[in-house]
């Protein structure tokens, strides 16, 4: 099943705030019921956060009264406000609804058949995310000799994508070749993403694992049990800084430190050329909740101040290579990362006119 999907006219997707627990699908069938999905996390990891705002337009769209042009625009502006204001991190969301609304603007038709257009690159967004994780599953692959033992951290699987996923579709695409892979899945403090999520992905998928505490991988890199640390991304800046999960940045230098490489397995989305560098990447504050409590164990003591950063930046140093859909990028990054790009738009131009 995949994570989020179009379904008798609403957004439905798996809501991850239950699991490994509970398995349930949650729905939504307005744009606020969508923003606050990504907000509150039923949805979560960038190209799935993507994907949802993408369909998120479509019903904006479906649902707006306007009955001519200029009116279906205005609707279609005022809900991709709503729908980037959810998390500031992931750039997929604002590329996702960027891309919906900019075809709205260039297409010249009626309203009844813009929407149906809308629709259907939602759908596009979706079918294409899909196709995207396997083929950076199978050019990350060529990177993970067989019998290495690989750190993870956060969810970048299935969940984390409409399917497959990006750093752990690399493993997936490893196992389908017959690759003997082991991986060390950080639980990922706080909202434990790697413990919950990847934990259960990998072993409904029978990939041999162990859940690690997040201050264990240093001393597995120190001590050469880790042969290369893997992990997505919300947003790579134009020289290659990366944004992923809190203490994504810690990993990288002390592998770095230990001589292991680093790779951020990314869609080309998620690369924001218009941010030079990764000190102008929003970083997304969360609620204090996540740190004092598991579940709904209190943790800390009553009224503890707190300071929640989601996301961290990793300079661009600490980095090996960042696998996309169109190869391998590797530094000079501001070069590579831009052919890249450059090649993915071609591609969804090209899908467009065939359309
Ligand atoms: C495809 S995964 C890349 C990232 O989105 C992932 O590693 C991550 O940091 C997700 O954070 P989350 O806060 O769970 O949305």
């Amino acid at each position: 099943m995949r994570t989020v999907f179009w379904e008798d006219n609403k957004v439905k997707m798996i809501d991850q705030r239950l699991l490994p627990g509970t398995f349930v699908l949650a729905e939504f069938d307005t744009v606020e019921g969508i923003a606050r999905s990504i907000r509150e996390m039923y949805v979560r990891g960038a190209p799935a956060i993507g994907a949802t705002a993408a369909f998120g337009m479509a019903l904006a769209a479906l649902r707006s009264q306007a009955t001519d042009r200029e009116g279906l625009l205005a609707d279609l502006r005022a809900a991709k406000a709503t729908l980037d204001a959810a998390r500031p991190t992931a750039v997929n969301l604002s590329w996702a609804t960027a891309r919906l609304l900019t075809l709205a603007e260039q297409t010249q038709a009626d309203v009844d058949a813009l929407r149906q257009a809308l629709l259907a690159e939602a759908q596009a967004v979706a079918d294409e995310d899909v196709e995207i994780n396997r083929r950076m599953g199978f050019h990350g692959a060529e990177l993970i000799p067989d019998g290495a033992n690989v750190l993870h951290h956060c969810n970048t699987g299935a969940l984390a994508a409409v399917d497959f996923g990006t750093a752990l579709g690399v493993i997936y695409a490893c196992q389908e070749q017959g690759k003997r892979i082991h991986v060390w899945v950080d639980e990922t403090r706080p909202r434990l993403q790697g413990a919950r999520l990847t934990a259960w992905e990998l072993m409904r998928a029978e990939v041999p694992m162990h859940l690690i505490a997040d201050n264990a991988a240093g001393h597995l890199m120190r001590t050469g049990q880790v042969d290369v640390v893997i992990f997505g991304a919300d947003r790579v800046a134009a020289n290659g800084d990366v944004a992923n999960k809190i203490g994504t940045y810690k990993l990288s230098v002390v592998a770095k430190e230990n001589g292991i490489p680093v790779y951020a397995v990314v869609p080309t989305s998620t690369i924001d050329l218009n941010l030079p560098d990764g000190d102008h990447i929003p970083i997304e504050e969360r609620g204090p909740e996540e740190v004092t409590h598991i579940g709904e164990t209190v943790i800390a003591p009553e009224n503890v101040p707190v300071y929640n950063p989601a996301f961290d930046v990793t300079p661009h140093r600490y980095i090996t290579g960042i696998v996309t859909e169109e190869g391998v990028c590797y530094p000079p990054f501001t070069q590579s990362l831009r052919k890249a790009k450059e090649a993915a738009e071609a591609r969804i131009a090209a899908r467009r006119r065939q359309r």
